[in-house]
């Protein structure tokens, strides 16, 4: 009972970092191509090149759904965002630059957490 107790109160400890860096990406200046998905109406060509989109907001609700088990799950959806990035943007386009600035700073405060 002691060990379970233990590993139930980290798993809190986990969702708690989690979810205090989401909001830590979510008001960083660069964010802004993160917030929400990618929108297929703007950027029709989106939805054919990029087969699992992911974004901040989609990752804020599954936080709160209760969606990950472990906190790798989490950092896996932080980085498709990243990957995702990438794969569409130029890398000195202002959304390319915006991810290589938010990868940068997302894999800082993991290494920390
Ligand atoms: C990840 N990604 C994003 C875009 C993109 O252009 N995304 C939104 C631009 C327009 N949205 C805003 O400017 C904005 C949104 C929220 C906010 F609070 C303030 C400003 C294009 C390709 C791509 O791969």
């Amino acid at each position: 009972a002691k060990k379970e107790k233990t590993s139930a109160r980290r798993a809190k400890q986990d969702l708690a970092s989690c979810k205090n860096l989401l909001s830590c990406l979510e008001c960083h200046e660069h964010a802004w191509p993160f917030l929400l998905p990618v929108n297929t109406k703007q950027f029709p060509q989106y939805k054919k090149a990029i087969k699992t989109p992911m974004d901040l907001s989609t990752i804020k609700r599954k936080l709160q759904e209760g969606s990950y088990k472990h906190k790798g799950e989490f950092a896996s959806d932080v980085r498709l965002i990243f990957s995702n990035c990438e794969e569409f943007n130029e890398d000195y386009s202002p959304v390319g630059r915006a991810g290589h600035c938010m990868r940068q700073y997302f894999e800082q405060q993991w290494a920390q957490m």
